[in-house]
């Protein structure tokens, strides 16, 4: 019997089809696993027949339905795997294949496909321009060095004459994914040194032989990252049956390379931008460590409640729904990890409180003791200080490094402070209150004292965390092989919390790797929206040096976002309702729209003038309804970890994106006045990117500082 595989490039457009073309196609598949290669070829309901004029010989389509036709590359080198790669309406199908040409890369061993008949046109116009343009975006790389990292003949030809990255867009769709690929980081300025380790070898198979093996069967098998081979009827039934979600199935080599790799040595690091592919690549090294042992449990932590709902759904559909794997695995956030930790060694815990009746009990504390501080500077002290690095008496403060602080303290100021801190921990003790970062505190000293209860620690959106919640997850597992796996993006640190992994015991030295390639939003928002931090310099994930979005790009394109202010709230909010009643119009269903701003007030007015239009609206807090139909309103801090279709960003105007209130003056520290500032700015490029279409950034009176001038 034949074998059957599937090309991404079906998968992406069969969750559309209608239903009779997907049955069609369910039927079409199911001969192929009935059915040996003489019966297909003879099948008259199949009509299994070769494209006339096709670039790729190979080439075939079948019958779907009277009206749709499937795109099958079939083997002619006595291998057996039969590649559907497209499902089309009968002209479209025919002119689709009869441009194609699928051929197997000679660096990566992978089988890629070209328009080979667009480039074939392309390349002598823009071969014209080229002669005359001062540079050309190739120029410094040799014919051999583009070869050694698989640049065959025609993409060559093409590439040689691109001016500049803009070019290389428009060529996009063009060529085959791996040189594509290749081109793409050439074009960022990487070396082809990088290139090959970070696009060739990841994709290479590790006994790859000398010379090229060209049979079919054997790319399709080096290509998992845009193909799924199926084993039998049964696998058949389920995947043409289930949405299909590509993420669980076809990763980007470089997220498979850091989720698959056998074992690490240490604790781990992936940062990439927003919508790389951080959290799949999470849930996948999850998949993998279980498949390592029988019993071997594992902490998966996210930053707030929602996120880990949502986080455990998309465990379940990776893992089957397989209840033993699950049950191994604990999905929660480190705070109420924590607390389930202190709760079960003394259950009479007491209740921890809020940011804002924090401020409230240091107020109490300032005044009861006259200090010469602010309630803020002492709530950041304690923070940043003093819970940053687990200092438990006066000596201790006494001796500690206040470095990140922008205003200096002699000993006799500190003796103040400390009576400060000294007041507000009874003021909690006397109401039988205590705050999540003292939980945490208590948490990592109960775990210190036992044996660790975790195999793995797997912890997403790990730029946020604050060192005392690091602590708990440090003790959580024992120092060594595969104790720690984080992904996170420095970019979107909203929460001010400033670590230095190292100096916790998480040295990632060696095992940090980056994602770049966007899966979620277009090439137009994320370039829109990383002009948000051109201005500023970021920390990397581990506190050691910066971090940076080089090379940061997207394979989707689309709308430019809509930037715009209005000359009163009113008027914005009557543009808002528009927007959403044309997304509406256009077939956008009300989840997939999300509405955002700095302010639970200003969301109330925008809900109100949806209702009032009859849209209906959901606000995001803690747990939504996630089957709950319904355009989303959140804070920004909300979207953290979310994405939608279209989103609309509100009130982004000065005094508001950064909150004046939020912000350290200046001249009462310095570098906590920058930090704040940098927070903000950060939280303003979380709540841009979560859209995947369609973004809008409105204010009314004067924009935000931070958005880029307009060009
Ligand atoms: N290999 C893949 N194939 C298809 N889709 C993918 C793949 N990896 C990720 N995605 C999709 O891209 C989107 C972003 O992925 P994910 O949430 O993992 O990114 P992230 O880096 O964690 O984002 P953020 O930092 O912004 O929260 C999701 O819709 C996800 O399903």
């Amino acid at each position: 019997m034949p074998r059957l595989a599937f090309a991404q490039s079906f998968w992406d457009g069969y969750d559309t089809l209608e239903k009779p073309v997907r049955a069609g196609v369910r039927k079409a598949m199911a001969k192929f696993q009935a059915m040996s290669v003489a019966e297909l070829n003879a099948d008259k309901g199949l009509h299994l027949e070769s494209v006339e004029n096709a670039r790729d010989r190979r080439m075939r389509t079948i019958r779907i339905t009277d009206f749709w036709r499937g795109v099958v590359l079939a083997p002619d080198d006595g291998s057996d795997t039969f590649l559907l790669v497209n499902v089309l309406p009968h002209d479209d199908a025919y002119t689709w294949a009869a441009k194609r040409l699928y051929s197997a890369n000679t660096a990566t061993r992978a089988l890629e496909v070209r328009d080979a008949v667009a480039l074939d046109e392309l390349t002598p116009l823009y071969a014209s321009a080229a002669r005359t343009a001062p540079r050309l975006l190739f120029a410094d790389i040799s014919d051999g060095t583009l070869r050694e990292l698989g640049i065959d003949d025609q993409v060559l030809g093409a590439a040689r004459t691109l001016v500049d990255k803009t070019q290389l867009e428009a060529f996009s769709t063009l060529l085959p994914e791996d040189q594509l690929e290749v081109l793409q980081y050439l074009a960022e300025g990487f070396s082809p040194e990088d290139v090959y380790r970070d696009v060739v070898a990841v994709r290479r198979p590790a006994d790859a032989p000398p010379e090229p093996v060209e049979d079919l069967a054997t790319l399709i098998a080096n290509t998992p990252a845009r193909i799924r081979t199926v084993t039998g009827p049964q696998e058949l039934e389920e995947i043409l049956h289930k949405p299909f979600a590509a993420w669980r199935v076809f990763l980007h080599p470089s997220q498979r390379r850091v989720a698959h790799r056998t074992s690490y040595g240490g604790p781990v690091q992936v940062t990439g931008g927003p919508g790389t592919g951080k959290t799949v690549a999470a849930l996948h090294r999850v998949r993998h460590l279980l498949g390592r042992s029988e019993d071997s449990r594992i902490l998966l932590t996210t930053y707030t409640n929602a996120l880990a709902t949502g986080l455990r759904e998309m465990l379940g559909l990776l893992l089957d729904e397989d209840e033993k794997l699950m049950a191994r695995v604990e999905v929660t956030t480190v705070d109420a990890y924590a607390h389930g930790v202190v709760r079960a060694a003394s259950p009479a815990a007491l209740k921890p409180i809020g940011d804002r009746e924090q401020r409230r009990l240091w107020e109490k504390a300032v005044s009861r003791l006259d200090l010469p501080f602010t309630a803020q500077f002492m709530a950041q002290e304690y923070r940043h200080v003093i819970l940053g690095q687990n200092l438990r008496d006066l000596d201790a403060y006494l001796g500690a490094s206040r470095r990140g602080r922008g205003t200096g303290l002699g000993p006799a100021r500190r003796r103040e402070v400390w009576s400060g801190v000294e007041r507000f921990e009874q003021f909690l003790r006397d109401r039988g209150e205590t705050t999540h970062l003292r939980v945490c505190a208590r948490a990592a000293d109960i775990l210190a004292d036992g044996p660790a209860p975790y195999a793995h620690v797997v912890v997403d959106e790990a730029q946020d965390l604050h060192p005392a919640q690091w602590r708990v997850l440090r003790t959580a597992v024992s120092p060594g092989p595969d104790d720690l796996f984080l992904t996170g993006d420095p970019h979107q640190r909203i929460y001010d919390s400033r670590v230095s992994l190292g100096s916790l015991g998480i040295a990632t030295a060696g095992r940090s790797f980056r994602l770049r390639v966007n899966y979620r939003s277009t090439e137009e928002i994320l370039t829109w929206s990383a002009r948000l931090l051109a201005p500023v310099t970021i920390d990397a994930l581990d506190g050691e040096g910066t971090d940076s979005l080089a090379g940061y790009r997207s394979l989707l394109h689309g709308r430019r976002p809509q930037v715009q202010g209005y000359a009163s709230r009113q008027e914005e909010t009557e543009a808002l309702v528009e927007r959403v009643r044309s997304l509406l119009d256009e077939g956008v269903a009300p989840h997939e729209i999300g509405v955002c701003a700095r302010f639970n007030l200003s969301l109330d007015t925008a809900e109100e003038k949806l209702t009032a239009a009859g849209i209906p609206v959901l606000r995001v807090k803690g747990r939504t309804a996630r089957g709950a139909e319904g355009v989303r309103l959140a804070t920004m801090h909300a979207m953290k970890g979310l994405e939608f279709r279209a989103v609309s960003v509100l009130g982004v105007g000065e005094g508001a994106v950064p909150f004046a209130r939020e912000i350290t003056p200046a001249e009462a520290d310095p570098l906590q006045h920058e930090a704040d500032l940098l927070r903000e700015r950060c939280l303003l490029f979380v709540a841009c990117t979560r859209a995947r279409e369609t973004l809008s950034v409105t204010w009314s009176g004067e924009p935000s500082p931070f958005l880029p001038a307009v060009t």
